[in-house]
């Protein structure tokens, strides 16, 4: 029987003959009756070595501690020694020649062994390659596109994806984190629903084709069944799941007279065939599997993890498998009367995963008991991590001001609680090509940044005045964005030299107090309202000044564009605002000043007032410091390869951990 190293070292020797490019292609390496026992891929990077390299070495567990392995090795040579090591990984060279390695010892015999090579196929008796795809995902040709040491299965669920669903942030992370993951050597699939509302953005799904699998879903007193359309995009496999109830005029989450009241029903479908699509759907001739990682992003995919735990583990299903919850906005939960536990399908034994109850304060009338479902708080109990789109969110939801009455439990899981910052899509955001605007600018020439304004203002109606400085807001009109604190500050506002022009839609009072706005201030006001992407862009490139009062604000994504399209932003110290925008210093690095922008705290109209006005002058009275901010902001990185190296790091440290509900 070959000892421990020697069956390294032997299927290193294979892994040096292999020439590898890039590392998509699974390879199997068995050993003994040729049972391949995979294990999971439970690794924590320990050292990078100087060449670049990677060593791996799975945490030991207690119930495998049998067989300790007793070596760390970095593909050519022992280099550390140690006791009780279950399993080991051996990570990249630079050359390429070895992806990764994975070994699975037991009372000192090898059953199996798992090996990452390159995308050439082996013939050797000892290897079968397995589902390795021939697809390459869409990239500049010869671009080298950085790759994960460790590849996984990744099924993000998610209301909206851009460019086929988008109402707000969620979509647009849920449209370009996949891609770029998948660019990395992941596989990953988006499950979103299959929106058509009759209107022009229903041809966004014309390249989705049904792929003839139906699934029958028991929930809500019947029996539901849901089709899947696919299409294979930039290497991602986007999912869509269809339904009567996804068929609607209006937008993902209600219509002109609010929300739709059979939410929780069309969310409900959405979790349950997302948990199918991986066990069902052939994809490129295979389906995922169940090793897989889930990434559930809000509420309307907070089901997941509670079905993985108590629909599909108990039967042995998914056991090997983790989920991530994403949150993108806490204030959103999914909350409804207790009595539709019933029709959500689980079993009726898990109420207490999704149970709520209202604080007194919040009760409605005296009979009233509080009792309620929250289906976010099922994904805080039950998914194997948490992950919010900023550092700051990520503390600030553990505190009673910014949890949403979910502090507490979301503090009880605060070891497994991370929060990393939202890249943004560089080839949609891009000045120097951006389609929808009047005249293409960059860093090294910004003089096409005045034409996007003097156009804007033309198309707006406004005074084309190029020195005027121009204030912009975009978002939805939402308590949370702080849009009470701009009407306030209107009246006084607009006593400035200034030009304002805000794009949104949502809550119908400050629709229509925009509207109102716009006759009362003709000469400097305009309010856009409505939902409308080739605008946003323009009012991006066009205004000097990008102003969110945010209450509270995740991430925010708009103060990324605007730094990207040298527009200055001016926002409040909270949440991902605080950590993505640098206070303005005109006194640091000798006089040429630091920073991106001003950020302002407390929220109140007379700060935000204050931070305005000290843009206003910096930018009539300060040009060059102006510049130095423009500039600055727009040599930001932003790019989604940095966000998705440290999701990575979260899958890996999911699967180190057991199943959090096993
Ligand atoms: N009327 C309109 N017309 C055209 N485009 C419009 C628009 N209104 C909004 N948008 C676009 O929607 C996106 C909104 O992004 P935010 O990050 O501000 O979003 P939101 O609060 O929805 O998302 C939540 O999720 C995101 C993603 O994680 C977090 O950044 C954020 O803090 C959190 O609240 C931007 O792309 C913006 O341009």
């Amino acid at each position: 029987m070959p000892s421990s190293i020697d069956w390294v070292m032997e299927a290193l020797q294979i892994a040096r003959t292999v020439t590898c490019k890039s590392s998509l292609d699974l390879l199997k390496i068995s050993r003994n009756s040729g049972v391949v026992r995979q294990v999971g891929f439970a690794f924590a990077p320990l050292w990078r070595r100087r060449d670049g390299g990677y060593l791996f070495l799975r945490r030991s567990v207690a119930d495998r501690n049998e067989g300790g392995f007793r070596s760390f090795h970095d593909g050519s040579s022992t280099v550390g020694e140690g006791e009780d090591l279950e399993e080991i990984i051996v990570g990249t060279k630079r050359d390429g020649s070895v992806f990764g390695f994975h070994l699975n010892p037991r009372s000192g015999m090898f059953e199996s062994g798992i090996a990452f090579f390159g995308d050439k196929k082996v013939v050797d008796s000892n290897i079968d390659a397995v589902s390795g795809r021939e697809e390459e995902s869409e990239g500049v040709e010869g671009e080298e596109k950085p790759q994960s040491r460790v590849t996984h299965k990744i099924i993000f669920v998610t209301a909206e994806a851009a460019p086929y669903s988008k109402t707000g942030g969620l979509g647009d992370v849920c449209g370009s984190l996949p891609i770029s993951l998948a660019a990395r050597g992941h596989r990953v699939m988006v499950v979103s629903p299959r929106y058509l509302n009759g209107t022009a953005s229903d041809k966004t799904f014309a390249g989705a084709h049904d792929i003839e699998c139906r699934v029958k879903i028991p929930c809500f007193g019947g029996v539901q069944e849901v089709a899947f359309f696919h299409e294979y995009r930039a290497g991602v496999d986007w999912v869509f799941v269809d339904h009567l109830s996804y068929h609607r005029p209006g937008n993902p989450y209600g219509d002109s007279y609010g929300a739709y009241g059979d939410n929780q029903f069309r969310f409900t479908l959405l979790c349950h065939a997302a948990c199918e699509a991986p066990l069902i759907l052939p994809l490129g001739g295979f389906t995922y599997g169940e090793k897989c990682l889930f990434l559930v992003n809000d509420w309307h995919a907070s089901l997941v993890p509670v079905l993985l735990a108590a629909k599909y583990r108990p039967h042995g299903v998914y056991k090997d498998a983790r989920s991530i919850l994403v949150i993108h906005n806490l204030a959103h939960q999914g909350v409804e009367a207790a009595a539709t536990y019933k029709n959500l399908g689980l079993p009726l034994e898990w109420y207490g995963a999704l149970e709520w109850v209202f604080p007194t304060w919040a009760r409605t009338h005296a009979l009233d008991t509080g009792q309620a479902v929250n289906v976010l708080k099922g994904a805080i109990v039950t998914a194997d991590r948490i992950l919010t789109v900023s550092q700051s969110y990520s503390r600030e939801i553990t505190a009673v001001e910014g949890g949403y009455g979910l502090h507490e439990l979301l503090s009880n899981r605060k070891n497994v609680l991370n929060g990393i910052t939202n890249g943004i899509d560089v080839a949609e955001w891009n000045p120097s090509m951006d389609e929808h605007i009047a005249s293409h600018y960059s860093i090294h020439d910004l003089s096409g940044k005045v034409q996007c304004k003097t156009a804007l203002q033309k198309e707006l109606g406004l005074p084309i005045r190029p020195d005027c400085p121009m204030i912009g807001f975009i978002g939805r009109l939402d308590y949370q964005k702080g849009i009470d604190l701009i009407q306030s500050a209107m009246p006084e506002l607009m006593q400035d030299d200034v030009q304002f022009v805000m794009l949104g839609s949502g809550d119908p009072q400050y629709e229509e107090w925009m509207r109102a706005a716009e006759s009362s201030y003709r000469d400097k006001f305009r309010g856009w309202v409505g939902f409308n992407v080739p605008i946003s862009h323009r009012i991006t490139a066009g205004c000097d000044i990008l102003l969110m009062p945010s209450r509270f604000e995740p991430c925010g994504l708009n103060q990324l564009y605007a730094m990207r399209y040298g527009t200055i932003p001016v926002v409040h110290w909270t949440g991902g605002l605080r950590d993505t925008v640098e206070n303005f210093n005109p006194y640091a690095q000798e006089g040429s000043g630091q920073g991106t922008g001003w950020t302002f705290s407390p929220l109140s109209v007379e700060s935000m007032l204050s931070a305005l006005r000290v843009a206003t002058l910096t930018y009539r009275e300060h040009k060059s410091s102006w510049e130095g901010l423009m500039k600055r902001g727009m040599e930001r990185e932003n790019t989604w390869d940095n966000s998705a190296a440290q999701y990575e790091r979260a899958f890996e440290w999911a699967f180190i951990d057991p199943p959090f509900v096993k």
